[in-house]
């Protein structure tokens, strides 16, 4: 048994580098990972590369000469690897043993996850090989500074699982970017806390010198920043379809709420969050898609049938 890791998402979304930071991390945990591009546009890696679909066919090649613009050309190419899934994909898979772990670095037009059918044979063909595959959906954490984005890349995302049927991950990439948005927004609210209470603090000595008054202001000026952050931390269905239904026309609302209840019902809304610069990030996500696909699992069960104890 294989296992392998489809990773997509849009175009710039982080995935190459996402790939080359997990080898990174396997390297230094002392794992084994395969890293294979399926992009046959890339020219620089971060990370060795174990397979390449350039050695079967050339973008520029294609361009040349069949006259082809470059998304035609990379279509082109990736249904080149589809008629080749027998031959050249099954013999360079030939190389890999039992156990192995492949991770693919795949191109970010996103005809291949929504209709066009490349992506969906060469996952029936890996499982035909004996490979467990999860999918790893990547999606810039710039697509939550804005709900109709965010619910733009959720539908991507979705077509992405229902035309591949697998195991599903989500990841919410680039959140160091994220992170000193937020650093800077949380700045500014105590900044406004902190003038509210000097201003209502000068009013109320002047108004009630009761001691437990300012107690009183003081709980409620505390609270509003602590509901501001609660809402950033944990967005729910319902704050989507608010924030939905104020950025767009009335004549939409039916059609937010149908599109918010789908969300909501593929759990789209749950994204893993992955901040490079933390190892604990990188090996968090790990351990929830080695979860999906069962990896280590069979691990344990050899280990089981070593224990000296039964001696
Ligand atoms: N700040 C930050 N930048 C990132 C991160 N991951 C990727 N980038 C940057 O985002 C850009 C695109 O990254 P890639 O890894 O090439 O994205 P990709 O999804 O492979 O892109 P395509 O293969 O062209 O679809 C590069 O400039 C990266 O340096 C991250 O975690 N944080
Ligand atoms: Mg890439």
């Amino acid at each position: 048994m294989g296992y392998a890791q489809l990773v997509i998402g849009p175009a710039g979304s982080g995935k190459s580098t996402y790939c080359s930071s997990l080898h990174q991390h396997c390297e230094t945990v002392g794992r084994t990972i395969h890293i294979v591009n399926l992009d046959p546009a890339a020219e620089n890696f971060d990370y060795p590369v174990a397979m390449d679909i350039r050695e079967l066919i050339s973008l520029d090649d294609v361009m040349e000469e069949l006259g082809l613009g470059p998304n035609g050309g990379l279509i082109y190419c990736m249904e080149h690897l589809e008629e080749n899934l027998d031959d050249w994909l099954s013999e360079e898979l030939d190389n890999y043993l039992d156990d192995d772990y492949l991770v693919f670095d795949c191109p970010g037009q996103i005809e291949l996850f929504s209709h066009v059918p490349v992506l969906k044979n060469f996952v029936e063909h890996l499982k035909r090989k004996n490979f467990n595959v999860c999918v790893v959906y990547l999606l810039d954490s710039q697509f939550i500074t804005d709900v109709t984005k965010f619910i733009s890349g959720c539908m991507a995302s979705l077509s992405a699982m229902v035309q591949l049927e697998l195991p599903h991950v989500n990841i919410l990439s680039k959140m160091d970017l994220v992170r000193n948005k937020r650093d800077l927004e949380k700045l500014v609210v105590l900044h406004y806390a902190y003038i509210s209470y000097l201003f209502l603090f000068w009013i109320m000595a002047h108004t009630f010198p009761r001691h437990f008054c300012f107690m009183y202001w003081q709980l409620i000026i505390l609270f509003f920043p602590v509901l501001y952050f609660l809402r950033y931390l944990n967005p729910e269905p319902t704050t989507l379809l608010a924030e939905l239904n104020r950025r767009m026309a009335p004549q939409f609302e039916k059609l937010n709420k149908s599109l918010i209840e789908l969300v909501d019902q593929y759990s789209m809304v749950s994204f893993l969050p992955l901040d490079l610069r933390k190892e604990s990030s990188i090996q968090y996500i790990l351990s929830q898609i080695d979860n999906c696909i069962q990896y280590g699992e069979d691990a344990d069960v050899k280990i089981k049938d070593f224990d000296p104890d039964d001696d």
